[in-house]
């Protein structure tokens, strides 16, 4: 039954609430009159006054409006557009306490889907970074104009008003200067932006991703057409300005999406691919291919999938999901054979170069849905005793999940970036006879919500 406050209680209204937790989005969470409030800016352990910015049946959304008392980890965020960006969500909390409430998220998460074994689950401290900021190799901004200047940022939170962002703290500095000249470029040229409420215009998104290694930058524009006015001078500009970038493409979406990239990609100028290094790897780079986006902390990731698979040479592994087949090719040495799949097309040809050039002949790649082709597989009488899977958000396709417990790998390694369906999915495989060995919190994203985690399950008995 509702009380009386919470039948009340509409948008703009003010509430008082104490923050037990973290949200999953980075939300200080509590309960107004038992209803849970998720309030955006708030900190665990702090008593604020709320102001309600939507009333749902089930729980309410706010934001601070006066803080009565304040968390001890509160710090003052050093990005001047962090308020209305939406990029970030945790610069307002001192980083080593960012860690112990991410390892806290992923917790929570577990204790949701497996209750029964909740409390003798352990999950290790979250793994950091010594230097938390900088650390993006890759930046896609939205392009527009405001007052006749030409701007590149992200949508605000809850807004569709585009944020300027010309200095992104977490971003490497080659892709902020990158993207700043860009905008120049496109300004002095006069070149059509893209007008996202008329829907007209041209240019509509900035891409770069930088080698940390190798300190070569991709340009990838990104149009609503083929045609660009001026196209051959804009390269010219951009080559001449920008000795740094190496690889110039154009990618063309003219739909009305969310999607930054579309199907068609145009090579406009330098290489198609940049290169970069990880540990004794070196990979190449297509517009389109998935490449982790913090290689510092990737590094350490793979080790902690290294560590969880526990190769000693014999074994046949699986990549699920594998991008340019960066898992695969970390573990190569100590395999006996390796097969990855993904279903971008231009990320198994990097996979597949990736391979050739470390002669890693154990390593195949195939263009497909791990849901499809772990099956197929299996029908065909290839057993594999080690299943690494690294599912983007949504977690693992249930056919795959169903796959596995039917093959009895030895070993599962789950790599993941939603502690949610990690979760959800970690309930699923220890129904059916696979006992989590260890979960292990990687922060891939400093100051922001997101936290990754690696989990090796084995076959129980
Ligand atoms: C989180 S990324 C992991 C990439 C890689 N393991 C790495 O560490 O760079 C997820 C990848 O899954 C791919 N993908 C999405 N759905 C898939 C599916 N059903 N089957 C296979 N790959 C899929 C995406 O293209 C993306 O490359």
């Amino acid at each position: 039954m509702k009380t009386k406050e919470q039948a009340q209680l509409k948008v703009g209204d003010t509430f008082p609430l104490t923050i037990k937790r973290l949200g999953i989005n980075g939300e200080g969470v509590g309960y107004f009159k038992r209803k849970v409030a998720f309030v955006y800016g708030a900190l665990p352990g702090e008593e604020v006054v709320a102001t309600a910015v939507k009333v749902h049946e089930k729980f309410i959304e706010g934001k601070v409006k006066k803080i009565r008392k304040k968390s001890a980890h509160r710090v003052a965020p050093p990005c001047p557009v962090y308020e209305q960006c939406g990029g970030c969500q945790l610069q307002h909390l001192a980083y080593d306490q960012q860690l112990k409430e991410k390892r806290d998220i992923v917790k929570q998460a577990f204790e949701k889907y497996l209750k029964h074994i909740a409390d003798k689950l352990t999950i290790k401290e979250t793994i950091g970074m010594e230097e938390p900021w900088q650390y993006r190799n890759k930046s896609q901004l939205q392009v527009g104009k405001e007052k006749e200047k030409v701007i590149a940022g992200l949508y605000g939170l809850n807004s569709h008003q585009l944020v300027d962002i010309s200095e992104c703290a977490i971003q490497h500095p080659a892709t902020n200067k990158v993207t700043q000249t860009v905008k120049t470029i496109l300004s002095d040229l006069n070149i059509s932006i893209y007008n996202e409420r008329k829907r007209s215009g041209i240019i509509r998104t900035i891409v770069t991703r930088v080698g940390f290694e190798t300190g070569q930058v991709q340009l990838v524009l990104i149009t609503t057409q083929k045609d660009i006015p001026k196209k051959n001078i804009l390269i010219r500009e951009v080559q001449k300005r920008l000795p740094e970038v190496t690889s110039i493409l154009q990618n063309i979406n003219g739909e009305k999406t969310s999607l930054i990239f579309g199907d068609k990609t145009l090579h406009l100028g330098g290489e198609e691919v940049i290169q970069e290094t990880l540990g004794d790897l070196s990979f190449e780079l297509s517009a389109r291919a998935f490449f982790q986006l913090n290689p510092i902390q990737t590094v350490k990731l793979y080790d902690e999938v290294k560590k969880a698979a526990a190769l000693t040479g014999t074994e046949k592994v699986v990549d699920a999901y594998c991008g340019v087949g960066t898992i695969g090719l970390w573990l190569a040495k100590d395999a006996a054979e390796i097969r990855g799949m993904d279903v971008i097309p231009e990320s198994i040809d990097d996979a597949k170069k990736n391979a050739k050039k470390h002669n890693f002949q154990q390593a195949t790649y195939f263009v497909g849905k791990a849901e499809q082709l772990m099956p197929k597989w299996v029908n065909e009488g290839w057993k594999p005793d080690v299943v690494v899977v690294d599912p983007p958000r949504t977690g693992c396709d249930q056919k795959l999940l169903e796959t596995i417990v039917k093959v009895k790998p030895k070993k599962v390694v789950y790599v993941s970036c939603n502690p949610s369906t990690l979760a959800k999915d970690a309930g699923y495989l220890s129904s059916k006879g696979f006992g989590i060995k260890s979960i292990q919190p990687v922060d891939m994203f400093p100051h922001t919500a997101h936290v990754e985690c690696v989990v090796e399950f084995s076959l129980k008995g």
